[in-house]
């Protein structure tokens, strides 16, 4: 059996429905269920709670009159009829990659769902990841035993990187007689649920495979944003506070803040703009250079003599190419096979300290604040435990109705059910020829780097100035007005 192949109906006016698997595809004859929440009283009341089957979401909200209606994916909710009997369910919850606020709320409410909305009792907390399924303990999840898990950070199911073992996992899924598999994590989770759904699909099994995504950096397409990034954001202002205070407090002060954004720089842009206080935000995706007319310590020593003092903020994936050519270090992976980076922050602050000690044109005072892991380790804020909850029962009603091989993620606002290989196909970065950055430019008033190193090529082969003409992100560019972060954010 081949891979499966993507479900795409279309219709009039460039109408194009990419649709998520499901379980009657390949195993015939399913018997189907009343969807036990016809008897929920808080649920049966509400007119229209049942999604229409053929509900969609654009993905572009911005169109022309004569454009066509363009990619639409499945909208998520709760259906007349469902695929298990409550009691039929044996569901398991997994967490892997890097932390993120809200990961207990995502447990918390698929465990909470899957027992209120659906009386389904069974469910399986997988320990430490991916590698879980076959080396480690499982635990009963019960809504008493996650009631107040959502006011911690990090998951009380551990995670961790590596360790993808498709064949194990998925004899520990028919071992265990697991039918619902919720796999909560970033790109690489996402792609590792990916394979995960084909092998089932293989061995014909009953079983959804059924991802949420999570990622502090935003790096995952199609979606508005991640779970937990605005949490992150939030925490991050904390140390740009700091910053701010140490630098205005000393003559010539700078403060340097480095955060997160392994390819993707969100954090520090949305950082930035939220902040105000900062005089220049370095993105991996916005490539920038030190000496000479344009570069970073000429405009240092502007923004000393007119202010006095200054704050920049940069994300740790950014200028990676500048400090592998001064250190010439090999470049090592992690367990996930993701390159490991080499502390960015920390080689900034020397750079600028020395380069000022040898020009002595300003005496200068810098503070180099770290808050990494920090802002992904504290709980969710108030509207990502919303958007938790959401996104889990959105992924529960999808599983319930058969639907699997699938990503549960918002989209304009409203949840829908992705398939896995539009999820796994690219990373989101930030577009640097967008409004976005060109925003956030205006804010800072930093230079933007581009004239001299436009003909700049990263590793593979590819100039920042192209990814408008890849098409991927300008298709993506779902910004509103206002610049509001509660929207799409894709580009
Ligand atoms: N291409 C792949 N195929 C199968 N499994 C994968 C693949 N890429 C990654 N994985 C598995 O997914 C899990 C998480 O991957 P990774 O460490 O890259 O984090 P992530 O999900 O991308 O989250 P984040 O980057 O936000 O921390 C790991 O257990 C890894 O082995
Ligand atoms: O040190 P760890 O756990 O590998 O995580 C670091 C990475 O995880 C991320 O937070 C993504 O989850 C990246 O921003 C960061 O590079
Ligand atoms: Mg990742």
């Amino acid at each position: 059996m081949g891979l499966t192949e993507p479900k795409v109906v279309s219709g009039p006016s460039g109408y194009i429905l990419e649709d998520v698997p499901h379980l009657s595809d390949y195993i015939p004859d399913l018997p189907t269920y009343h969807n036990p929440l016809q008897d929920n009283p808080a649920y049966s009341v509400v007119k229209q709670y049942f999604v229409h089957v053929d509900d969609t979401v654009p993905q572009k909200v911005v169109v022309h009159k004569d454009s066509p209606r363009g990619t639409h994916f499945r909208r998520a909710g709760p259906r007349q009829k469902v695929y298990f009997e409550s009691d039929e369910v044996q569901a398991a919850i997994v967490t892997c990659g890097g932390l993120c606020p809200g990961l207990n709320t995502v447990i918390r409410e698929l465990v909470c769902g899957l027992h209120h909305m659906y009386g389904v009792t069974r469910v399986l907390g997988i320990e430490g990841g991916y590698k879980g399924f076959y080396s480690r303990n499982t635990i009963a999840l019960t809504p008493s035993s996650v009631n107040g898990i959502h006011k911690r950070g990090g998951t009380i199911l551990g995670t961790s990187r590596g360790g993808h073992d498709t064949n194990k996992i998925v004899d520990s899924i028919q071992d265990r007689g697991i039918n619902q598999v919720y796999i909560i994590g970033g790109d690489g989770t996402q792609k590792g649920a990916s394979v995960i759904f084909e092998e089932v699909r293989r061995r014909g099994l009953k079983c959804s495979v059924v991802g949420i995504p999570k990622t502090i950096d935003n790096d995952i397409p199609i979606i508005d944003k991640s779970f937990g990034f605005d949490t992150a954001v939030e925490e991050a202002q904390r140390a740009i506070n700091a910053a701010h205070v140490e630098a205005e407090s000393v003559e010539n002060g700078i403060g340097v803040v480095k955060l997160m954004g392994r390819d993707s720089g969100f954090i520090a842009m949305y950082a930035t703009l939220a902040s105000r206080d900062v005089d220049c935000c370095l993105i991996p995706e916005s490539p920038f250079y030190l000496e000479g007319p344009g570069g970073l310590y000429e405009y240092i020593e502007e923004r000393l003599k007119e202010n006095g003092h200054m704050v920049i903020v940069i994300a740790e994936g950014a200028g990676q190419e500048l400090l592998s050519a001064s250190m010439q270090s090999d470049k090592k992976k992690d367990a996930s096979g993701n390159k490991v980076l080499l502390d960015v922050g920390l080689w900034i602050s020397q750079n600028i300290k020395d380069y000022f000690a040898r020009e002595k044109t300003l005496a200068i005072t810098l503070k180099y604040i770290d808050p990494t892991y920090m802002i992904r380790a504290v709980p969710s804020n108030a509207s990502d435990n919303v958007y938790c909850t959401l996104l889990a029962q959105s992924a529960v009603h999808g599983a319930m109705a058969g639907y699997t091989g699938y990503t549960s993620g918002l989209v304009n606002g409203r949840q829908t059910y992705i398939p896995f290989y539009r999820i796994t196909e690219r990373r989101n970065n930030v577009v640097i020829t967008d409004r976005m950055w060109a925003r956030l430019l205006s804010s800072t008033n930093q230079p933007s780097f581009i004239d001299v190193e436009v003909s700049n090529e990263d590793e593979n082969g590819k100039n920042p100035l192209d990814q408008l003409a890849d098409g991927h992100c300008l298709e993506d560019t779902l910004v509103d007005e206002n610049g509001s972060i509660s929207t799409a954010i894709a580009c």
